[in-house]
This record gives C-alpha cells, structure tokens and sequence, in this order.
C-alpha cells in the first residue's frame, strides 16, 4: 500500500444515515438546463451532430455568439413546482440539478461572476424555486457543478507557463467560493455532483481539491460527494494510487450500467442515464433511439439489484417547460412505480445468482425479496436458487397479494415458481418469503460422480 496524503480518506461504504437514505433512493431524476437549452442542438437551421449541452464546442458558432445566449434567457414557460411534480409522479426520491454546466452560466446569482441569471432578462434565482419545490415534495436535492467552466479567464486545460499557473491560481479561489456559496445559500441541498475534472490544470490540484472537500464537508456535514470530484496526488481519479474509491460512492457509470456484482467492488454507486442515446441538454431533434418505458424500468431494476441507483435524464426546453416525450415517460415510469415501487426503495443486492427472467432485489434489513420479472418463460416456471438452508415461505405476486404462488422444490437450493398467468404484458414483481429450513439436507443427495 503506498503512503497517500491526498487519496481516499474512507475504506469501504459510508455508516451514516444520510448516506443509508441515499443507498435506498432507487430512482432519481437528472436536471440538464442552462444556455444551451435555447439553441436545441441546432445553429442556424443547422443540427449539430454532438450532445446539445455541447453546442458551444462546435465550430458552428462563434464562441461569443453562444455566449450572448445570457441575453436570451428568458424562461417564460419555467415552472419550479411542475418539475418537482413530474418528478414526484415519477416515483424519484431525488433530484441532481445542474447548478453551472460546462458553458459557466449559473442557473444562481453568483456574486463572484457576472454570467448569471441576475444578468439575464429573467433576473432571479433559478435553483431556490427549484430547491423549495423539490424540498416540497419530499425529493432530495443534490446539485450539480462543472469545474471546467468555459467562460471564467482564468480557467486553463493544463498549466504550462507561469501565466497558466497566476491564472489558475484565481480559477481556484473562484470555484471554492462558488461551491461555499452553494452550499451557504442552499442548506437543503444533500450532495453535490461534480463534473468537468478530468482536465490536467484541474488533476494537478491533489491538495488543494482535497482540502477544499474537507472544507465543505465541514462545512455541510453529511454532504455526499462522488468519486469524480478530485485527483490523488499521482493523477488518479475515482479509484486512488490504491484501488481505495475516491469520495462516497462511484460516479463513473454515465450512460452504462454495471453486469455483474464483482463491477461496482463493494462500493455505492449510481447510474446518470440519457433518454436519447447521448443528450443530456434539450435538444429539438429527438433522434436516434429513444429508450422506451419497459428499458428504462428494466434499467432501473438492474441498477437496484446490483446495490446501484438509478438517475434518469430530463433536458427541460430554453422556454422552462419539460417536454412533452419526458413527461409521457415519467407518467409511464411513475404508473409502474406506483404498484412495484416497494421492490425499488430501500432494496439492496440479493446476493443470488442471477436467472433469465429477470432481477432480484432485497428489502434493506429484512430477508424479503422481490423478482422483478421482465422475461416470462413459456414454461411459466420461474427458477430460483436460494442459499443452502433456505426454503420458500410463501410467494405472491406484488399485485396480488392474496393469491399465493405454486411453489416446487426442485433440489435442495432450486425451487419453480408457477406463474398462473403468463401473458403478463409488462414487467411485474414476485414476493419471496423465505423460510429458514429445519436443518433438513437435501432431498437427493448429490450423485456421487
Ligand atoms: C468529454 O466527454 C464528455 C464530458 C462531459 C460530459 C458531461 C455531459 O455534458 C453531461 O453533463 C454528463 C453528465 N457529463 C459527463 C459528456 C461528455
């Protein structure tokens, strides 16, 4: 192990209650808004081919010509409380909100720049309408911030002259008041969700990135930080010189989901998922494919039985509203939740081995478990293997809590469950209460081979 005064400062999950409530969230929404809302991923009739929140990298449009958008910010149609009920009707328990993308705007009025919504025609505060609405609904708030920010001069891709270094000096200071004023003007808020740090300038800051999170920890104890907010003092990020995750849980899943248990090593983490393949900002074209409800569910079902949660993607248009496709999702999403949403808080891993048809997950300190079912046999048997010792109890479906299931023990750890219909149609969920066995062996003993 080698001596590191800038790696993780925590082996393994954080004990906490904050941290426990954010382990049994389950499903979140991801908030995508700013500039870059209000061109769509299109410049002058032309569509830019890359991820709309991007725009201003693009070659179509002069820099200071995408900048000027701050002059166009004016949200007519914005409705903080619509988007706390979208997300609500969705069944998330929380909300990451882009407070400053990459492009520098702040959706807050910052007082140490003047590229914020204060100087836009809107004026006022975007993040505390959005902040108490969110509070309102019982959805936790966790705020999004990119350290790249584009607009900022002191900002530098890498530091190679004493310039650079004067320069990046001040970008530093900024970005720890901005993130103390953050966290001073928005109490509430439970995390923080950092983005724009892959860049050298910012990967030499070991020291200076590791203070400043024990600053606002102290600050905000309690506060979630993930693992993409800084570098240990060797450049490494997310996993330190040790292979000792870097913050509170792993931020690397970004549009990819986890196969089996071995890939998230024991560690909290969530998925940020884009409805289109890659959009995360609005854009006009809605190309390419667009996820429908059943993957979405079947994603969230895999991230909650692989320990993850699972952050679904909304880029509300340059007028405030949300998109007509975004909120049909969420009503689907939230139609399922209703029934099924005891299989998705507070579930954990099962730790069984994985079948066809579909996803386990476990109710956090309690043996329940719940087999999310995407894939039904034609057989209508749906195999399970339950640790040795343990038999089934009783077995229902979550919809119908009164009808018990047939159950058939096929060896001493195999069981069928006989669904009585097979034509479901959607993903359903199957409750499973296991029974401690009386110390019996198995049935047949394994053959001597
Ligand atoms: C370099 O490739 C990148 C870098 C950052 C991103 C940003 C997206 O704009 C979005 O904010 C996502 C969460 N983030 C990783 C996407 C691609």
């Amino acid at each position: 192990k080698l001596q590191l005064k800038h790696g993780s400062h925590r082996v393994g999950k954080r004990t906490d209650a904050v941290m426990a409530k954010w382990r049994g969230y389950g499903l979140g929404q991801f908030i995508h808004w700013g500039l870059y809302a209000i061109p769509g991923g299109e410049w002058n009739g032309k569509q830019y081919n890359g991820a709309a929140e991007w725009i201003r990298s693009w070659n179509g449009i002069p820099k200071s010509t995408y900048d000027s958008l701050i002059y166009k910010f004016n949200p007519v149609n914005f409705n903080a409380e619509e988007w706390a009920a979208t997300a609500k009707q969705m069944g998330a328990k929380y909300v990451t909100i882009t407070t400053k993308h990459h492009d520098g705007f702040c959706l807050w009025p910052s007082k140490y720049t003047n590229y914020t919504v204060a100087n836009s025609p809107w004026k006022k505060d975007i993040m505390k309408p959005l902040i108490d609405a969110y509070d309102k609904q019982g959805i936790d708030v966790i705020l999004y911030f990119s350290v790249m920010d584009w607009n900022h001069p002191g900002w530098r891709y890498d530091i190679k002259t004493k310039e650079d270094s004067i320069a990046f000096e001040g970008f530093k200071q900024f970005t720890r008041n901005q993130l103390l004023e953050l966290l001073t003007l928005y109490p509430t808020a439970k995390g923080l969700w950092f983005d724009g740090t892959w860049d050298k300038s910012w990967v030499k800051q070991a020291a200076f990135a590791d203070e400043l999170e024990t600053e606002m920890r102290k600050l905000r104890p309690g506060l979630i930080i993930g693992s993409r907010f800084r570098a240990d003092e060797n450049g490494k990020r997310h996993f330190d010189s040790n292979g000792v995750l870097m913050g509170d849980y792993e931020q690397g899943w970004e549009r990819k989901i986890p196969n089996k248990i071995e890939d998230v090593h024991g560690n909290d983490w969530d998925c940020v998922m884009t409805v289109p393949e890659n959009q995360w900002g609005y854009n006009k074209a809605w190309k390419g494919h667009i996820k429908t409800t059943n993957e979405l569910l079947e994603m969230t079902a895999k991230c909650v039985s692989l320990g993850g949660n699972f952050v679904l993607n909304f880029g509300p248009q340059g007028d405030g509203a949300i998109r007509k496709e975004e909120k049909q999702l969420a009503a689907q999403i939230g139609d399922w939740m209703k029934t099924n949403n005891e299989a998705i808080y507070n579930c954990e891993y099962a730790g069984l081995e994985k079948q066809d048809w579909g996803y386990f997950t476990k109710k956090t300190g309690s043996d329940k478990l719940y087999m999310i079912v995407f894939n039904v046999p034609v057989s209508g048997a749906l195999k399970v293997k339950l640790p040795a010792n343990t038999s089934i109890g009783k077995s229902y479906l979550l919809a119908q809590p009164a009808q018990l299931l047939n159950t058939e023990e096929i060896s001493g750890t195999e069981y069928f469950i006989h669904l009585k219909n097979t034509a479901a149609g959607k993903p359903f969920v199957v409750v499973l209460e296991p029974n401690a066995k009386k110390g019996s062996g198995n049935t047949y003993d394994k053959a001597k081979t």
